[in-house]
């Protein structure tokens, strides 16, 4: 006998809340949800829900057909409130772990947010010979066995700033075989850039079949060179940087990337001892050293989570204050949020608080290498604008495929027309007006953005795709939660029905 009359588009959930199993059965001859203990499914008692199995006392009801896959449920309309702490910056903790690599000694580093970019970057490290060992936010690494020049291809390709170990490997060791990345799906991000540099210092680059082969010319160690970027692109003057740390002589790379990130990579390769000059400027000079020794390293607060939780406070216009946080490091995000009505003040050097104005009002935006408006901010400044009056310009110009966000926006109600790589953002006035529906997250930004949204909107939203969340954001949920906003983790099982 079928135990339950299904159809295409049935579902069996289930979810976990601290350790008690909720069975929730989506119904397709009745569209509307029914919540069941676990005790009971349609009158049978359910013996065991395993994450491979459902078990009635008749058998078999039900078995796991895909992973686990898991959403945020969002009741929107709530105030927040409070204080949230800001984790490291996962954009500084990835490319110091890539660094790590240049040192021939043990490396204690902190502020590293547990991120599952950062296991990935750690099982990358791991596949050449490094040691990684967490307490908490503090990561040692010991690197002094390098037994591997190429690292695993499936955690490589989980993330961007694994391909930035080709500079480290090759500074280090002379020679590289590096996967290509992961990362957001925003737009083409090629690797030209990095390879280029490369061989401005003396390597043999070619890639082929999805590696990235690169040998110093005498097969052992780089020669510094000069090296013009087109772009001040965030990972090829990282790369570059960590290449050049330990090669032989001088390298001088212009109109290099100037975001907090590559200061910390560089301020940490100078704690190794590496010897560069210019930080903070868009031209560094690097005079190659022997090698690089141990340190203690504690990287600089999360820019990105900072300015994604001043944009969560003003979309709900609400107060909250947050720390660590470094102003200066945001200064052309609180100058965006000040201009629109919102009120940001800075209690000490270290923590910023933001209160709602009495109204905000739209604003234009375009994004833009550091000093300017980070394009990892776009996707969430966009979603504020659409609760604000008038009608509000986001130009992007660092990626061209970083829109994407848009039609998720649109199926909450937000009324944005987008032409190439230039966005006309409607008010709330003007006809958008956010209602909780079911939306997926595209990439980590454009997750955030539809959090935001949902703190935002009438109702309940349910934000799918929140793998990319996790990449780059440490206990978004729980330090929501913290603050008031009514947001949960739910678990979807997917399982195919069984006939007893
Ligand atoms: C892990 C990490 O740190 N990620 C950040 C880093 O990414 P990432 O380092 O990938 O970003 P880049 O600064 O390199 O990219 C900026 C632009 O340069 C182009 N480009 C880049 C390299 C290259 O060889 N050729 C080329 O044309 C890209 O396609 C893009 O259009 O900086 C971005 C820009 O601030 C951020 O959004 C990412 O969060
Ligand atoms: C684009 C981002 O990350 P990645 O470069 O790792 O894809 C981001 O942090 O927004």
């Amino acid at each position: 006998m079928y135990l339950l009359f299904c159809s295409a588009g049935e579902r069996v959930e289930h979810e976990y809340n601290l350790g008690h199993v909720m069975m929730l059965l989506l119904e397709s001859s009745a569209s509307s949800c029914h919540r069941f203990q676990s005790t009971s499914v349609h009158g049978l008692a359910v013996r065991n829900v395993s994450p491979a199995e459902i078990r009635t006392e008749n058998g078999v009801l039900g078995r796991r057909t895909e992973r686990l896959t898991e959403y945020f449920e969002i009741l929107g309309g709530n105030r927040l409130s409070g204080h949230v702490s800001i984790s490291g910056a996962k954009n500084s903790a990835l490319a110091v772990l890539a660094g790590a690599l240049c040192s021939e000694q043990e490396l204690n580093l902190q502020m590293i947010p547990d991120l599952h970019d950062i296991h990935s970057m750690v099982q990358v490290l791991q596949s050449v010979g490094a040691k990684v060992k967490r307490s908490g936010a503090d990561v040692t690494v010991d690197a002094s066995e390098i037994s591997s020049l190429e690292p695993c291809s499936e955690a490589s390709g989980k993330l961007r700033a694994s391909f930035f170990v080709i500079g480290a490997l090759l500074g280090r060791k002379g020679q590289a075989v590096v996967p290509l990345p992961g990362g957001c799906d925003i737009g083409a991000r090629p690797i030209d850039l990095h390879v280029r540099g490369l061989r401005a210092l003396g390597a043999q680059v070619d890639v082929r079949q999805g590696k990235v082969y690169a040998t110093a010319l005498n097969g052992k160690r780089l020669t510094g060179g000069r090296f013009h970027l087109d772009f001040p692109s965030v990972g090829a003057t990282e790369t570059l940087m960590m290449a050049a740390a330990l090669a032989d002589g001088e390298t001088v790379l212009s109109n290099v990337a100037r975001e907090p990130e590559v200061i910390d990579l560089a301020q940490f390769l100078i704690s190794c001892g590496a010897k560069i000059v210019g930080l903070g400027t868009s031209t560094l000079a690097i005079q190659g050293v022997e090698k690089l020794h141990g340190t203690d390293y504690r990287i600089i607060p999360d820019r990105i989570e900072t300015g994604t939780f001043l944009i969560a406070a003003a979309i709900t216009r609400s107060s909250i204050s947050m720390s660590p946080a470094l102003p200066h490091h945001l200064a052309a995000v609180t100058e965006k949020l000040q201009q629109i009505g919102c009120k940001i003040q800075q209690p000490s050097s270290d923590s910023l608080l933001i209160s709602p104005g009495r109204g905000l009002s739209s604003t234009s935006v375009t994004t833009s290498p550091h000093p300017g408006f980070p394009t990892d901010l776009q996707p969430q400044f966009m979603t504020l604008m659409t609760t604000c009056t008038g009608r509000s310009v986001i130009e992007e110009t660092v990626f061209e495929g970083r829109m994407r966000h848009v039609e998720q926006l649109r199926k909450l109600g937000a009324k944005v027309m987008v032409n190439k790589s230039v966005a006309v953002v409607y008010g709330r006035d003007q006809g958008s007006h956010l209602r909780g529906v079911p939306v997926t997250a595209t990439d980590l930004r454009a997750g955030a953005a539809l959090v935001l949204a949902g703190l935002a909107a009438d109702g309940t939203t349910h934000v799918e795709g929140i793998s990319h969340i996790d990449r780059g954001y440490e206990l978004f949920d729980h330090k929501l939660r913290l603050l008031g906003a009514r947001i949960e983790r739910r678990a979807t099982l997917p399982v195919e029905l069984m006939t007893l």
